[in-house]
């Protein structure tokens, strides 16, 4: 196999043309054994010539949830389609969305996709969330920077588990307002979406939303995608839209707090340094601040040396904004998704604290037995996730549909602070969500020894099983 790279001017018209699209000014071309066979090419962006990122309107960050197979993929694209017919979006097609290949062999979702689009009235950013219960993890991770979201429901189907467990999901990590899309109507008869409507709504009540306000549109996703009947298809896209300009308002962002990213994911681009990527939670990033990243009991100082958005260069990113940041002489492998970046002096990481969660029944999607004190369950909050032992202080077991104070105490150090949201579960199935109210002085070395015993052992008993 040989690598060979050309310069713009060298290569044919069809690659040509890739790199302009691309904006890019190299390729590197991989070629089989005869020397001819083309069997990949890398491109390598242009970054001088990058497009600058324009703060015009306000900025939301929404997203689909629901049942899998509802058509929340489908959905995304059909907004970008029927925005792209009006110059507010680039059209993106369902693949485009569901694009790691492994969730094309296996048909379903199991990242979490970024979407840019925008109406008249705001700049968008949408998460599609997967739907499928074995890849909640992710789902925890991405409703968590949702302002408000879309509950996709297909009228063939009516409420599904799923339904349920993301939006309990949604109301405890703080997703205020939701707006529903019935999907599927082309395939359905209009009492079925009628009867569920009427569910929805309920649904929505006992979760602790406002079941009679919520909005409700009822169209097709496929439709609007394949640009067919448009009083189903597009200008039911259109009124969705309009709904979530009205009822989602635009958040009140904290840009005053010292800033705080937490890590999604690292990457390291060739003649540019790491690029560190997340939401930012609070504060403004600028290029030239000073950080510290925080995390897997690690602290790091770096200095930020670029900050972008979308592929293009920013001067200021505010609170809410899904960024790239670039960090001076720090390697990728030193910086670990879950780890977090903020103003120095500003976060620290603990492992002992207090917790009140809500443990879910097994209709929510909870297991059915009750769990007493000493039980070791996988916490996520932020970006990250840790093996965490659970003390219940005040009594015996905690049930299935029951509140708790926990103390908990993580194995590693993770960045904690009082009002910080998190998710239990066990396995491949979520225990509860709850909000951290207290931190307790670090565990003792002692402690922790004895945590790491009670894991090895546990893993020890169960690879024998
Ligand atoms: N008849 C009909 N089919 C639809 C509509 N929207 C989506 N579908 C189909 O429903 C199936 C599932 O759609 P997706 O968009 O992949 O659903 P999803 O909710 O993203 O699924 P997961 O990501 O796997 O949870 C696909 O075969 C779509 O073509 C619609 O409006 N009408
Ligand atoms: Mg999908």
């Amino acid at each position: 196999m040989a690598t060979i790279s050309f310069a713009k001017s060298l290569v044919n018209p069809a690659v040509k043309l890739l790199l302009k699209q691309n904006n890019c000014s190299h390729v590197r071309c991989t070629t089989g054994l005869n020397g001819l066979t083309p069997l990949s090419i890398v491109l390598r962006r242009n970054y001088a010539e990058k497009q600058v990122f324009e703060r015009t309107k306000p900025h939301c960050n929404v997203g689909t949830i629901g049942h899998v197979d509802h058509g929340k993929t489908t959905l995304t694209a059909a907004i970008t389609k029927v925005l792209a017919d009006v110059n507010l979006a680039q059209k993106k097609g369902y693949a485009d969305i569901d694009n790691a290949p492994e969730e094309k062999a296996r048909g379903i979702t199991i990242n979490v996709a970024h979407v840019e689009y925008q109406t008249e009235a705001r700049h968008y950013g949408h998460t599609d969330c997967p739907g499928h219960a074995d890849y909640i993890k992710n789902m925890i991770t991405g409703t968590a920077q949702m302002d408000g979201a879309i509950l996709v429901v297909a009228a063939t189907d009516g409420v599904m588990p799923q339904t349920r467990e993301h939006l309990l999901l949604a109301k405890q990590i703080g997703i205020q307002h939701v707006v529903v899309f019935i999907n599927k109507v082309d395939a359905a008869d209009e009492e079925m979406v009628e009867l569920v409507e009427m569910e929805i709504r309920e649904l929505m009540s006992e979760m602790g939303y406002d079941g009679d306000k919520v909005p409700v549109i009822k169209g097709s996703a496929l439709c609007a995608l394949e640009g067919k009947s448009p009083e189903i298809g597009s200008e039911a896209i259109s009124q969705l839209l309009k709904e979530v300009d009205a009822f989602i308002p635009t958040p009140v962002r904290e840009l005053d707090k010292p800033f705080l990213l937490p890590v999604e994911s690292v990457h390291s681009i060739p003649g540019r340094g790491t690029v560190v990527t997340g939401r930012l939670h609070r504060g403004v990033l600028k290029k030239g601040t000073e950080c510290e990243i925080v995390g897997h009991g690690k602290v790091m100082k770096t200095t930020v040396t670029g900050v972008e958005m979308f592929h293009k260069t920013l001067d200021e990113a505010q609170a809410g904004d899904q960024l790239g940041a670039l960090v001076r002489s720090i390697k990728r492998e030193q910086i670990k998704r879950g780890m977090v970046m903020a103003k120095p002096g500003t976060v620290k990481a603990h492992d002992n604290v207090e917790a009140a969660v809500y443990i879910l029944s097994k209709e929510e999607g909870g297991r059915s037995k009750p769990f007493t004190s000493f039980i070791q369950l996988q916490m996520f909050s932020m970006t990250w996730d840790c093996a965490t032992q659970v003390v219940i202080p005040d009594k015996e077991m905690v049930m299935p549909g029951e509140d708790a104070s926990l103390r908990l105490r993580l194995l590693k150090p993770m960045v904690c602070e009082p009002g910080q949201r998190f998710t239990l579960r066990l396995g491949d199935l979520t225990l509860g969500t709850g909000v951290i109210t207290k931190i307790n002085n670090n565990l003792s070395e002692e402690d922790r020894l004895k945590l790491l015993e009670g894991k090895k052992a546990r893993e020890k008993a169960a690879s024998k099983k």
